[in-house]
């Protein structure tokens, strides 16, 4: 019913909820992962929640979405193959599709009910699945990426919702050793790595397992004002032979052309923000452990 103010309360941030005005709920099912919602906000236009956390809104999705797919893909020098794990939204696929050097992408995404709901309600990211380079696989992947063979992807962006429910092994050690073989010498993955106010223990230890799996580790952000916290973080790595070292501060070396006619420009993503996201505050330099 309209009116309705939608807590998110979470163990993954205890003690604080937030919550969007609805003006209007459009879809409430359960998947056979997680509860899908997709409710019209006051001022964040159409809003779309998995298990009660916020996923995207059309207001601040750009920064997202441009963020996680151009930190990486700008740091090489022209990417051809791109592996998505996550993403169902089609949101990063209309980013990465904005390179005219990409060939060949492979999205993962194990639940169907979120490519159908944003095919529907979120038409300015599903556009995204329209794209020839773009090949769907609906499933886990964790089983894609066992299957997947060694050196086939440039880069590999993980646009994973939060470690509890369908997310959870996306955080852990073996995942990380499939993407690490999956990624060709010099390629890059960049991984949704949280919020620096809110979980410094889970980003130190994705930082930990990346630097025993990869050559250069390094954690950049970006303001998204509904996500907890009002921002989320990015890990990103590059495998050795690489030209990329992430650990200083970086200058994209690759820029984002024109997409085709019917992608709209970008809204958020520029040189000066790819270099400014990966200034990170004393704090958090400390406790992720990248001094
Ligand atoms: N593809 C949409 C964004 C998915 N990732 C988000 C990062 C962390 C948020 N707490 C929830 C989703």
């Amino acid at each position: 019913s309209s009116g309705r103010v939608v807590y998110f309360n979470n163990p993954m941030w205890p003690g604080e909820a937030h919550s969007i005005k609805v003006e209007k709920i459009l879809y409430k099912e359960k998947s056979e992962y997680q509860e899908v919602l997709v409710f019209e906000s006051l001022s964040y236009g159409k809003v779309l929640v998995l298990d009660g956390i916020v996923q995207l809104t059309e207001k601040d999705e750009c920064a997202y979405q441009e963020m996680i797919t151009h930190l990486p893909l700008c740091s090489i020098e022209s990417p051809k193959t791109v592996l998505v794990v996550g993403g169902g939204d089609g949101g990063v696929l209309r980013e990465i599709c904005r390179h005219s050097s990409v060939t060949h992408v492979d999205i993962c995404e194990i639940d169907k009910m979120v490519i159908d709901v944003s095919k529907k309600y979120f038409p300015e990211l599903a556009v995204g699945f329209e794209d020839p380079r773009v090949h769907l696989h609906v499933g886990d992947a964790v089983e894609f990426l066992r299957c997947t063979s060694e050196g086939k992807y440039d880069a590999i962006i993980v646009d994973s919702s939060d470690p509890v429910g369908p997310g959870e092994e996306l955080v852990e050690k073996p995942f990380f050793m499939t993407i690490a073989k999956a990624l060709r010498p010099g390629g890059v993955l960049c991984n949704m790595a949280e919020s620096m106010w809110l979980h410094t223990h889970l980003i130190q230890d994705m930082i930990s397992i990346c630097k025993q799996t990869f050559s250069s580790v390094s954690y950049a952000w970006t303001s998204v004002p509904t996500y907890p916290s009002g921002l989320i973080g990015f890990i990103l790595c590059s495998k050795e032979g690489s030209s990329v070292d992430f650990v200083n501060p970086v200058n994209p070396i690759e820029k984002v052309e024109g997409a085709a006619k019917h992608i709209r420009e970008l809204r958020f993503y520029n040189s000066e923000m790819h270099k400014a996201a990966f200034a990170l505050p004393a704090f958090l330099k400390r406790e992720v452990g990248l001094l």
